[in-house]
């Protein structure tokens, strides 16, 4: 600011002092002679001419480098060839520098140069000069004066000054000794053009006293105007010193704000800093914490682990000994066990031989009875014959009764009183648990009658007595103790949960001397419906023996059933079965033989106690619905439920609808049957006795099933810890 501030306040300074030059541009012409006027116009334009020539030197002296214009460098670069201080010579440049712009161009230069090396520093050579001029002018002036100044008079000096005063040259002169000079040539030499000079001189000094009023007017103008100027100046320059001062307040006091914002937030964010470091620092602390915690522990743990492992290699010692003991054991429980499956097969080939004995028996003694009746009927023939003749006739009764009391101590006495009495006996049962079909008695009546041609039907002279009262006892049967009281006590009072006594088949013919049973078939003999359907088994002895229990409402073909898987053939209008009855078939399965001993029960409810005995015992249950029967296939449940109650669900069964050859009366649809089969975990099969379907397939599918659960059961407890699980049989 300093710079331009200078600058500017120099410049009226140079302006004021360039104002002196007017006078002296003035006092060039007033050189009142036209030749010392030309002489001095001459010697001045040559002075000038001297001086352009002067200036353009110097000019290229300071613009060395010829750029065509001198810099402030250039200038200050002559500090040491002129005897000027850089300051002064700062001040030449701004004087110079007419624009202001920092340069100076040749025109500035040589303008410049003319008024300040002659007037500002150089005054002594202006003035110089001057007075080489006056002093030049002076000796012209004086050569001719001292020619004239001696004659010069008194009274021409007083005429001269009187002019002076009257033209007031004083104020315009300073040396009026030139115009003395000339005037007193001029009235020595040519006085008539005194007065011509006179009006001459007149006139000039009025012009130049106008003129030097008017410069004066026009200085005093300048000089206000100046000073207006540099007032005006100053008030801008304080003005602007003022406006700097604020600006630069508010710059300070938004930097200083900016700055307190600023280290706030600095503030902030290193407290925050801190902040998290603190946290950091407590983590670690709590981080070293559980890792010397986690040493710790490893510690224990490790020797927890020595110990762990101590206790371990000790109890795998145990481990190893008691297994060691557990295989011994376990060899002698798979020994006892073979011992054990042993006896029990055996036992059940016993049962079976003594079951096949029985029925042998028992067919003998029926062939026995049918022989009696035979030869009852050929008696009572003769009796009608010779009943005529009194006499003869008494001796023929005599002979009958003889034969009665033969056989009343037979085997079938015990069972049969006779013809007529079995008949009316039949009837009245009947008529007691109103049958409504006739009822076939016990096991053994129908196999061997309708084994035998014509015996099956009823002979010419009547009905046959063709139900016989017995029920089969083989092993744990019940019947006979529940029998002995006499068949007219109604079965359904037999003790619901009496013990099924596991009587051998020995105890039961002992216990029953009066059965005896037929010599001419020995114990131990097979005996019974095997041989019937021997076509049909193979020649060597079964491998196992299958206990299959029949169960199903009254006249669903239960008997019709076995009759002809066992015998192949079918007989309608079956009588009802009493109590139980049983057949035995051997049928092979998978290359090994499988005897069935299938156990015919009594649908009708009276029979039920009895029924239920026979299931504890039973490898395997049938149930049996009619499918033209709704009720039948309702009851199901219920004989599902009575098997549960009995054995629960560890037996197979296999659920029958039978009669499938009357599909016009069905009532039972197919798939009702399969889902309840399903929801029950049986096998199924819908069959018919009347056309063989499905009789022998489902017989062997169950007869399969029970082979292959035997053959796991055993495998199983042969290995022992793997306990066997019940099969499914629907599967
Ligand atoms: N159409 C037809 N009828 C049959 C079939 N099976 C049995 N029957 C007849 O149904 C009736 C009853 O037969 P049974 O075999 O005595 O019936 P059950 O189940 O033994 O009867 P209970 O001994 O009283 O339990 C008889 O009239 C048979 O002829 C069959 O598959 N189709
Ligand atoms: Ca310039
Ligand atoms: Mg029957």
């Amino acid at each position: 600011m300093a710079a331009p501030d200078g600058r500017v306040v120099s410049r009226p300074q140079r302006l004021g002092q360039g104002s002196g030059q007017g006078p002296k541009g003035l006092g060039a012409c007033l050189h009142p002679l036209d030749s010392l006027e030309q002489k001095e116009t001459q010697e001045q334009t040559l002075g000038q001419l001297d001086m352009l020539r002067k200036a353009q030197e110097f000019f290229q002296t300071c613009d060395g480098e010829g750029k065509g214009f001198i810099a402030r460098k250039d200038m200050q670069r002559l500090h040491k060839e002129l005897p000027l201080s850089l300051e002064e010579l700062e001040d030449v440049f701004d004087a110079l520098d007419a624009d202001g712009n920092g340069y100076l161009t040749p025109e500035e230069f040589t303008t410049g140069f003319s008024h300040f090396f002659f007037s500002q520093n150089n005054p002594s050579r202006e003035d110089a000069g001057e007075q080489v001029a006056q002093r030049h002018e002076e000796k012209v002036y004086q050569s001719r004066g001292n020619e004239d100044l001696g004659d010069m008079g008194e009274d021409e000096e007083a005429q001269f000054q009187m002019l002076m005063d009257r033209l007031g040259a004083q104020k315009v002169l300073e040396d009026e000794s030139d115009v003395k000079q000339l005037w007193l040539q001029l009235k020595k030499d040519e006085p008539h053009l005194l007065s011509n000079f006179e009006d001459f001189l007149t006139r000039i000094f009025s012009q130049l006293q106008e003129a030097h009023e008017e410069k004066n007017e026009l200085e005093y103008a300048l000089k206000r105007k100046i000073a207006a100027y540099d007032e005006e100046i100053q008030h801008l320059y304080e003005e602007m010193e003022q406006q700097i001062k604020s600006e630069k307040e508010q710059f300070l006091l938004k930097d200083t704000e900016r700055f307190q914002a600023r280290s706030q937030e600095l503030e902030q964010k290193l407290l925050c800093k801190e902040q998290e470091l603190e946290q950091l620092t407590q983590k670690q602390k709590r981080l070293e914490g559980q890792c010397t915690a986690l040493h710790h522990d490893k510690h224990e743990t490790k020797a927890e682990n020595t110990k762990l492992k101590l206790t371990n290699q000790e109890l795998a010692r145990e481990l190893e000994r008691t297994s060691w003991e557990l295989q011994d054991a376990q060899q002698q429980l798979e020994s006892l066990q073979q011992e054990a499956c042993k006896l029990h097969q055996e036992k059940e080939m016993e049962v079976y031989r003594v079951t096949e004995s029985l029925q042998r028996e028992k067919a003998g003694l029926l062939k026995q009875l049918d022989f009696l009746r035979e030869r009852n009927k050929h008696l009572r023939d003769e009796r009608d014959i010779c009943f005529q003749k009194n006499k003869a006739a008494k001796a023929n009764t005599a002979a009958s009764r003889a034969s009665w009391k033969k056989r009343s101590g037979s085997v079938i006495g015990k069972y049969v009183d006779g013809r007529g009495i079995l008949r009316s006996q039949s009837e009245e049962e009947e008529e007691v648990f109103g049958i409504p079909r006739r009822s076939s008695l016990g096991l053994s009546g129908y196999p061997l009658t309708e084994e035998e041609p014509g015996a099956g039907e009823p002979g010419p002279g009547g009905p046959y007595p063709r139900p016989l009262r017995r029920i089969i006892s083989i092993e744990e049967d019940p019947l006979p103790q529940l029998l002995d009281g006499g068949f007219e006590q109604p079965l359904s009072e037999c003790p619901e949960e009496e013990e099924v006594s596991d009587q051998g088949v020995q105890g039961q013919i002992q216990e029953a001397p009066p059965l005896k049973l037929t010599p001419t078939s020995p114990r131990g003999q097979p005996v019974g419906k095997e041989a019937l359907c021997k076509e049909e088994s193979s020649p060597s002895a079964p491998d196992r023996l299958f206990k299959i229990v029949f169960v199903g409402n009254s006249a669903v073909g239960k008997t019709s059933f076995l009759r002809r898987f066992c015998e192949d053939r079918f007989s309608p209008g079956m009588a009802a079965t009493v109590g139980i009855d049983y057949r035995v078939k051997t049928v092979n399965v998978d290359d090994s033989q499988v005897a069935l001993q299938l156990w015919d029960t009594a649908g009708q409810e009276r029979y039920r106690c009895i029924t239920q005995q026979f299931f504890r015992k039973a490898d395997g249950v049938i149930v049996m619905y009619d499918l033209t029967d709704k009720q039948s296939f309702l009851s199901v449940r219920r004989w599902l439920s009575s098997v549960e109650e009995a054995v629960g669900d560890r037996v197979p069964v296999l659920l029958l609808g039978n009669k499938l050859d009357n599909e016009k009366e069905r009532e039972v649809p197919r798939g009702l049957g399969e889902q309840l089969a399903k929801d029950n975990n049986l096998i199924f099969y819908e069959c018919s006795a009347y056309s063989g379907h499905n009789t022998k397939e489902s017989l062997l599918h169950l007869a399969r099933f029970l082979k292959e659960q035997e053959d796991t059961v055993r495998e199983d407890t042969i290995q022992v810890g793997h306990p066997a699980k019940k099969k499914s049989c629907c599967g």
